[in-house]
């Protein structure tokens, strides 16, 4: 267990919420402690105590209420609906106007958990100012918390002038799925020479002012690197054991995406078979006469 804040200490902060301590030896028996609503400085805060927390992507309102309550203190409306929402065989398709209304239907459903919005391809790279429009429309329509946005030091004026509207920015390097035709493809990135790049780009972004920075399929080696060497936290897609966060999207890791998944994914349910099958017993009721029953039916 690691060692809890004392409350009422110099910042005056509670404990942070989640964390991996549970309430100290000693306490009261009673309710848990009332969970707080998730800000960035409790991120950093875990960071600095060695607790790694996860992340997942959510699009509407169940999903983000059941992972609310599970736990997971940040919720990614990931730009990745374009996949698995819309069904677009890439991310560059989706529009600003299809993902507002999933950011607003999960930000109204998470009562606890930190709401990032990614912002799409073609949303924030044209301008400062437009990346600044862009954010301001999620935090404004969306209700999201923070806003996210892929591209390294090209893209820390953005994020700065981001910042300085008032929104907190996450940064995403290494594979950027909006870049796919000019990366050449799902790649591995950062390889070799091209960690030194990685870490140039990561504390050009935290300069910048992002409260953290995801790393997508780079080498778990250069990953570690980078989390050593910057004082936010790194969340890793594919980028080893050692970042301070995980993040997965909730389809791949609960199963509900069928077909070969990228290496970095672990499936931890089977909702498809689950969903499968349950369709296909309501199918075979129906067509059997064994629904509706009485119990059913008005009188
Ligand atoms: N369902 C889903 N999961 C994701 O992780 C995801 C999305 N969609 N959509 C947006 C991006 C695209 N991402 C992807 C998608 C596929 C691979 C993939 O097929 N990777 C292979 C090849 C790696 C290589 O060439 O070295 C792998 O085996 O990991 C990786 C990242 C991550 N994001
Ligand atoms: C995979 C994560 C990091 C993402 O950007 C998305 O889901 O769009
Ligand atoms: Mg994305």
């Amino acid at each position: 267990m690691s060692v809890s804040e004392t409350p009422g200490d110099s910042t005056g902060e509670q404990p942070a919420p989640y964390g991996s301590g549970a309430a100290p030896a000693g306490d009261p028996p009673g309710p848990a402690p009332e969970r707080r609503k998730v800000r960035v400085h409790h991120l950093r805060q875990w960071k600095e105590r060695g607790e790694p927390w996860p992340m997942l992507t959510a699009y509407d309102m169940y999903t983000a209420k059941l992972f609310d309550e599970a736990g997971i203190p940040v919720l990614l409306v990931g730009d990745s609906a374009a996949n698995n929402v819309f069904g677009y065989d890439t991310s560059l398709p989706v529009t600003v106007d299809e993902l507002l209304p999933l950011v607003r239907a999960v930000s109204s459903a998470a009562t606890h958990s930190l709401v990032v919005a990614d912002l799409p391809f073609g949303s924030y790279q044209v301008s400062i100012e437009q990346a600044v429009a862009t954010a301001v429309r999620f935090m404004k329509e969306g209700r999201a918390h923070a806003v996210k946005l892929e591209g390294g030091s090209r893209f820390a004026p953005h994020v700065e002038a981001i910042v300085a509207a008032g929104v907190p920015v996450m940064g995403h390097i290494g594979f950027t799925p909006q870049s796919e035709h000019t990366l050449g493809g799902y790649r591995v990135q950062a390889r070799g020479e091209a960690g030194v790049e990685l870490l140039e780009d990561a504390l050009a972004l935290q300069d910048a002012g992002a409260f953290s920075v995801v790393m997508e399929m780079v080498p778990g080696e250069a990953a570690r690197q980078v989390t050593r060497k910057l004082a936010i936290p790194t969340v890793g897609i594919g980028a080893g054991a050692e970042c301070d966060a995980q993040v997965l999207v909730w389809q791949d890791m609960a199963g509900l995406r069928t077909g070969g998944a990228p290496r970095f994914v672990k499936r931890y349910a089977d909702v498809a078979g689950e969903l499968t099958r349950a369709a296909q017993e309501f199918a075979a009721d129906v067509r059997g006469g064994e629904f509706p029953a009485a119990q059913h039916t008005f009188d």
